[in-house]
């Protein structure tokens, strides 16, 4: 299992985790929902222990959270961090001799995410969608069982949005397990199977998109994540 029980997590006196629990279906696409600043980063930098909790478990590859596990997940939080100096091809290969990947395998990532013509470019010189690309591409590197990504759509163009989607379609396909994060639902309805609505630092909803809400999802959306929202459990709401 990939996911979390009882994530508890403040900054200072404030709680921004207050008892997460979340469950990521392998072969399935999950997208955590969430206003901004509703604690979606820092529940994805505790399930990867990029950051401590106060209290509650993660757990990576059917256990409790272990760093060696990390050898099976591909990630990209807090936005792409490049070397501008760098062509796409050597960031990429950076990663690739940190992690031991051949260098086949990083014109192939290059290729996989659209960058295989622009590989010697310097990253300096890359627009925002390409930078996402590049983050993709890194995180795809060691053919990962599990994939986690902040906001992967954050700055592509809508050509970007449906490549992206087939490509993450793909490897959902494959049987691998994929969270990402998002901010507005409308990004993810035509890219998420299930989705966990993150809202009071708890899931107030968490299951597939389709019985998410019967009308107006995006309504529905804006009223479960409101930071002062009643939070009585209705259907398939937690
Ligand atoms: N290291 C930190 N120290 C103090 N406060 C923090 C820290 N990291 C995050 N926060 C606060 O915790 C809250 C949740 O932040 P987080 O980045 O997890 O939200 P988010 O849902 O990912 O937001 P966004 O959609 O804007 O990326 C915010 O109020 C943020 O300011």
């Amino acid at each position: 299992m990939f996911g979390c029980r009882d994530l508890r997590k403040n900054f200072g006196r404030r709680p921004v985790l207050d008892g997460l629990d979340l469950t990521v279906t392998p072969g399935r696409l999950y997208a955590l929902l969430g206003r901004n600043g509703a604690g979606k980063s820092t529940a994805l930098k505790i399930m990867l222990g990029l950051l401590p909790a106060d209290a509650g478990t993660a757990y990576l590859l059917g256990a409790p959270f272990q760093r060696a596990a990390l050898a099976h997940v591909g990630a990209s939080i807090d936005g792409p961090a490049f070397y501008g100096h760098l062509s796409a091809c050597d960031n990429v290969g950076v990663h690739a001799r940190l992690t031991g990947t051949s260098a086949a395998r990083v014109e192939e990532v290059l290729a996989l995410v659209g960058l295989g013509d622009v590989g010697r470019a310097k990253a300096r010189s890359f627009s925002t969608g390409m930078k996402a690309r590049l983050a993709l591409a890194i995180a795809l590197l060691t053919d990962p069982t599990v994939l986690v990504l902040d906001e992967p759509q954050n700055g592509l163009d809508p050509e970007g949005i449906i490549e992206l989607r087939g490509l993450l379609r793909d490897l959902a396909a494959q049987g691998r397990t994929i969270l990402i994060s998002s901010h507005q639902l409308g990004e993810v309805v035509r890219l998420a199977d299930d989705i966990g609505v993150l809202a009071g630092g708890r899931l107030v909803y968490e299951g597939p998109l389709e019985q998410f809400a019967s009308g107006d999802l995006e309504a529905a959306y804006l009223a479960a994540s409101a930071p002062d929202a009643e939070r009585t459990p209705t259907g398939g709401a937690r």
